[in-house]
This record gives C-alpha cells, structure tokens and sequence, in this order.
C-alpha cells in the first residue's frame, strides 16, 4: 500500500444498504483500485453491535485495501478526518408512504451530521445523502456546515439513473452500454423526470429512436419514478443492493470523473441553471472533471419536458418550507 489510505464514513452501517455497501467499498469500487481506505462506520447504540458483526465480516474478507475500520454512535468521532461521507443511515419508508413522509423522522438526524462534518472533516470532504428524502436532507446537512463549500453535499439519483437505462435499453433492444447523455431532472421521488431527449443510443437521438410518445408518458416515466414503491411491494423491504451499487457508481463518477461525450444525473445545490430556484438541491446533467461537477448547460427544453421538471422542482419548494417550518434549515 503507497497512497495515502482514504477516510470513507459510512452512517446506518448496520442496515440493508450498509450491508451491500461496505464490500464493496473495501475491495476498491468506491475509490479505484489502488486506494486504499480507513472505513468509519457510524450507527445508533443500540445497532452497534450488529455494525460489529458486519466489521467482524469484513475483516475476514481480508481485502488488501481495507487499512482500517472503526465502529462509533458518535458523529463527532464518526466524521473526523473524513474525505467522503456516505449519509445512508435513516428510516426507509414502508408501504404506502412517500418519501416525503419520512422528513420530520428523518431530518433530524441529518442536522446534526452536517454540524459534526462542518467541525470535524477533512477540508476536501465529500458528502453523499442516500438516506430518504434525500435531496432536502442533503440541504439540511448542508445547512448546518456553513464552513463546508455548498456543492460538497449532493444526493443520490444514480438509483434513478440507472434504473432508466435499463428500462430504455430493454424498449429499445440496445445495450446499456450504448446509452449516453440520459438525464434524471429534480427529486428522487415520484415527481422526478427522466429525460430522454437529448440521450443517444448508439449516437442515435433516443426519442427518435424509440419513437413512442404514449410508451414514454405513460410507462417509461412511470415505470422508473414509482421503481421504488415496485420493489418496496414486491419485496417487502426497500431497495439495497441497488441503492448500493448506484451509491458506489455516484461516488466513483464524482472522483475519477464522467467518460468523455457522456453525462450523469446527482442531486446538487442548484445555481438557478434550468429555471431551477437556486440552493434547491435537484437532480441535473453533469459531467465531473478533476474532481469538481458542472451542470450540463445549452440543452433545449420542449414543453413536455419544462411542465415535468417544474413539477418536480415545486415539490422540492415545498419540502424545503417545511423543514424551513420545522426549524431544520
Ligand atoms: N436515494 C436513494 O436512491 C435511496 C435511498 N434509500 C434510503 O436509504 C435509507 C437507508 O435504507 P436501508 O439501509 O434500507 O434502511 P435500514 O433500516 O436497513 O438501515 C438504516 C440504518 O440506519 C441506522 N440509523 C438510524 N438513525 C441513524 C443515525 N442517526 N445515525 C446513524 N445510523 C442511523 C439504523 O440503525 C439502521 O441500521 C432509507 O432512508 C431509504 O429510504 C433507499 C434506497 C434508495
Ligand atoms: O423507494 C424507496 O423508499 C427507496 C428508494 O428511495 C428507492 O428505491 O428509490
């Protein structure tokens, strides 16, 4: 090992998502695979004792990056030095909830992370939320470390991302491999749009390519906006190992960057680009260079797309009133 290990903190390391998670980051898809990484776990006391079971595992995985591992239910302790912050742990939904109903529960655990990652994490510190709703709990973290550059805290649509180029490679026949440019607009929730219109499928305009506009109103954007509640009910649990994987993918693109002539979907502080009320954080096209993501601009937006992405946006107005109203921000 010649780098410098890389401190990740993992919170809910305990849960299903941590579970998929940590593996994955110790045998090296977080980061690369020649970065080796201190792991911080952080869960609630009574869960630390099964975050001990999983560090137990890993342990006996004896993957050679994995310099270290430590388990606290302090963020003090959890987020100190840390170079990237994984915000997963919080109350998934059940049946018949939005995840919109999880904010009171949910938002005050987010409040007090981003305090404990504004005083005590590593100055180039990289924030993830997972934990739902995750893009008004990325501001509410984000609200609470004013030191911490604002565009360090994002939240997760890669979930979302992903799922879309399957749906769309599936209609289509293609790989996903073939598909590049796809774009999730907004909130991870049910309002969220998956935009197609300026994505290519073997360097084919994709909406010309598929060419159904009743398939994509009424399957396509459903299909992938309520993929969640689908799995939540065939399943009885939340999505994981997906959630995982994307969480991975989100990382990995912000740190080593987007393929050339591609793009991604995060949710990020918005800079009023797309009409998008700026510090909302919403879902864009970016691309990631060096480090550092910009928002895709010049795209055009037809109608069918501006009324969707509107939509989206209002929900994410609302939500950050109400954790205006419950003194979160
Ligand atoms: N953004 C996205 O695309 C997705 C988000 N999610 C969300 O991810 C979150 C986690 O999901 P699961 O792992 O399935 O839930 P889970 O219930 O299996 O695990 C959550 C873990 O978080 C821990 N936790 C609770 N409060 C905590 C705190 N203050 N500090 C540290 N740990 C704490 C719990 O003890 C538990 O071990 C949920 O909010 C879920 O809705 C899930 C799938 C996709
Ligand atoms: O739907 C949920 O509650 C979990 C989640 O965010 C997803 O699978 O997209």
């Amino acid at each position: 090992m010649t780098r410098t290990p890389v401190n990740v903190t993992v919170t809910g390391a305990a849960g299903q998502i941590g579970y998929a998670l940590l593996f994955r980051i110790a045998s090296g898809h977080l980061l690369g695979a020649d970065v080796p990484v201190n792991l911080r776990l952080l869960e609630i006391t009574p869960a630390l004792k099964a975050a001990e079971g999983t560090a137990m595992e890993l342990d006996d995985c004896a993957f050679p990056l994995l310099n270290s591992i430590e388990i606290s239910d302090d963020p003090n302790v959890a987020f100190d030095g840390a170079n990237v912050a994984l915000l997963v742990g919080a109350r998934p939904r059940t049946k018949g909830m939005e995840r919109g109903d999880l904010l009171e529960a949910n938002g005050g655990i987010f409040k007090p992370q981003g305090k404990a990652i504004n005083d005590h994490a590593a100055d180039d510190i990289k924030v993830l939320v997972v934990g739902n709703p995750a893009n008004t709990n990325a501001l509410i973290a984000q609200a609470a470390a004013p030191d911490v550059p604002a565009e360090r805290f994002t939240a997760m649509t890669r979930l979302d991302h992903n799922r879309a180029l399957s749906q769309l490679a599936k209609k289509t026949g293609s790989s996903v491999a073939d598909i590049k440019r796809l774009t999730i607009w907004g909130n991870h929730s049910a309002t969220q749009y998956p935009d197609i219109f300026h994505a290519e499928i073997a360097g084919k305009n994709a909406a010309e390519v598929v060419n159904d506009q009743a398939w994509l109103a009424d399957t396509f954007i459903p299909t992938v906006a309520k993929r969640g509640a689908a799995i939540i009910e065939a399943r009885g649990a939340s999505s994981a190992a997906s959630a995982a994987n994307a969480a991975i993918d989100h990382v990995h693109t912000w740190v080593n960057g987007t393929a050339e002539g591609d793009w991604t979907s995060m949710g990020i502080p918005s800079d009023g680009s797309y009409g998008v009320p700026e510090g909302l954080i919403s879902s864009f096209p970016v691309t990631v260079k060096d480090g550092a993501y910009s928002i895709v601009q010049g795209l055009e937006i037809n109608e069918f797309s501006r009324t969707r992405i509107d939509a989206s946006v209002q929900e994410l107005t609302e939500e950050r009133e109400a954790v205006r109203g419950l003194g979160l921000i």
